[in-house]
């Protein structure tokens, strides 16, 4: 394989790993945070949000039943029904009364109304009389002309700053059951308000009342969804067209709604006591938020695995391409450079001697007799021959210089720097190093001579022609003798 179609492999494997471990983690993360969102999505749906207004609507209860308990007992009192039967003579016992009634059960405002006289009595003394035509004192004649015995009314109390509070209206018959008041307590939502906020502020939701009829009754201190304040209309708020789009007309149930793009959870239970809807609602945004930072992390954590895999995966088949590379071109059996690795490095410095116009010589040496080495003592005789004569061609060279097996049991050396003479000197050296070198193998010591070609570079010349001089001065060697040295110096006809 070619040194671009391996970088192109390698280039491959790459990009599938980066598909593969990107891709891999990515739907992992993503799978286990839309697994963790529904799951979030169906607790607050199912558990958080019903819980909050189980917790809200059983702390209404506790707070309107004492006073319905307290309003009832105040309708049947037989002090207050003889003093209105008496005439409502003196106010002072009245207001004596409903001063006892309010301080004893801790109740925000205590009142009577007459019908005989309209006159509103309350702890403080007589408030005013009330009257069909003022619009605050309606509640007092539809409490009058209606069927049930009493009525829980949200409302200003007059009496007190105009304070929001809820009033138990309970109607007064004498003994004969006609009508002859209405008496109750107020007390303040301050509880309830507290509740809210603290709602609000410790879990991150909107807790709010609406009447039947779409309007906002009751909020906490900081107000409704998007700060709503009590009066307005839901469908007034502007951002809620979701909210009212899905639920026109209050009703009990869990909706999903959008404001501002932004995810809702919204439970809405009717408290039949008040005749309001309790709203808990809940963003996307802060129920999220926890294992959309984990998301986030596994992400990067992912991206971090994948940078650090791809870069291992990178270095190794790095370090394996330059291992295959080495192998392509190195002798096994020697370790020197085969033809390849010399053509690679040849070209180079014929090149760059012709450039530079400094001297190059080659020289072509090849074993003598060698078949008949092998013949006699062993193809892998032959094999530790030409291992250590390999040794000995590379102890007697330069770091410069270019060494490499040609094939079979030649070797081939270009001399960088160095003249006909000087290679000649080597060559000779190499030669009578070989003769007298002794190659033990298996108990005996093996001998070889070397015929060796020399030649050097003339100017135009080529890597091929310098090689083909060299092997015809190694012809020459062989042809006159073996172990000796051989020149040539012309240039050979085509
Ligand atoms: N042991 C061993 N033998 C090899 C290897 N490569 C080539 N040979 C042998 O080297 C021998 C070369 O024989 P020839 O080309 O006839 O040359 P020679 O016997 O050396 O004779 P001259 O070169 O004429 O002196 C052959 O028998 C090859 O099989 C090798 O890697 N190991």
């Amino acid at each position: 394989m070619s040194l671009r179609a391996s970088r192109k492999a390698q280039l491959l494997l790459l990009g599938l790993l980066l598909v593969l471990l990107v891709g891999g983690f990515a739907a992992t993360s993503l799978v286990s945070y839309s697994t963790s969102r529904d799951s979030i999505r169906q607790n607050i749906v199912n558990t958080e949000l019903p819980l909050t207004s189980d917790n809200i609507y059983s702390e209404i209860q506790k707070d309107l039943i004492r006073p319905i308990l307290i309003s009832s007992m105040m309708s049947r009192d037989t002090f207050l029904r003889d003093w209105v039967l008496a005439g409502e003579q003196d106010d002072e016992p009245m207001t004596r009364y409903l001063r006892e009634v309010q301080e004893h059960y801790g109740a925000y405002t205590s009142f009577f109304i007459s019908e005989k006289t309209h006159t509103y009595y309350q702890a403080k003394g007589v408030l005013k009389q009330v009257s069909e035509k003022e619009p605050r004192d309606i509640w007092y004649f539809r409490v009058r002309d209606m069927q049930p015995l009493y009525e829980i009314n949200v409302d200003l109390d007059m009496a007190n700053r105009d304070t929001m509070t809820i009033f138990i209206n309970y109607k007064v018959f004498d003994y004969q059951g006609n009508f002859i008041g209405v008496t109750g307590v107020g007390l303040t939502v301050d509880a309830v308000v507290k509740l809210i906020d603290d709602y609000q502020q410790r879990y991150g939701r909107s807790v709010y009342f609406v009447d039947k009829n779409d309007k906002i009754v009751l909020t906490g201190v900081t107000g409704g969804p998007l700060g709503a304040r009590a009066g307005q209309t839901l469908s007034a708020v502007p951002g809620l067209e979701s909210l009212v789009h899905k639920l026109p007309k209050p009703q009990s149930g869990s909706y999903e709604y959008q404001e501002h793009g932004r995810g809702h959870f919204l439970n809405v239970r009717y408290i039949p006591e008040l005749e309001w809807y309790l709203f808990v609602d809940k963003h996307e945004e802060s129920a999220l938020a926890d294992i959309r930072h984990i998301l986030y992390f596994n992400l990067l954590v992912c991206l971090l695995v994948s940078v650090i895999v791809l870069a291992v995966v990178y270095l190794a088949t790095q370090r394996y391409q330059q291992h295959i590379a080495a192998l392509a071109t190195t002798d096994v059996l020697t370790g020197l450079s085969n033809r390849r690795g010399f053509n690679l490095l040849a070209q180079q410095a014929v090149l760059e001697a012709q450039r530079e116009r400094s001297p190059l010589s080659a020289l072509l040496i090849d074993l003598d007799h060698f078949k008949q080495l092998n013949d006699t003592h062993g193809h892998l005789a032959g094999d530790e021959v030409l291992r250590g004569f390999a040794k000995h061609l590379q102890s007697n060279l330069r770091q410069s210089d270019i060494i490499c097996r040609w094939g079979g049991e030649e070797f081939i050396l270009l001399l960088k720097d160095t003249g006909s003479s000087t290679a000649r000197q080597l060559a000779e050296k190499i030669r009578e190093q070989t003769e007298n070198s002794r190659f033990p193998f298996a108990g005996v010591n093996l001998q070889v001579t070397t015929s060796i070609g020399l030649t050097e570079l003339h100017d135009d010349d080529s890597l091929d022609r310098l090689i083909a001089r060299a092997d015809h001065a190694l012809y020459r060697a062989k042809q006159s003798g073996r172990n000796r040295v051989c020149e040539e110096t012309y240039e050979l006809r085509p």
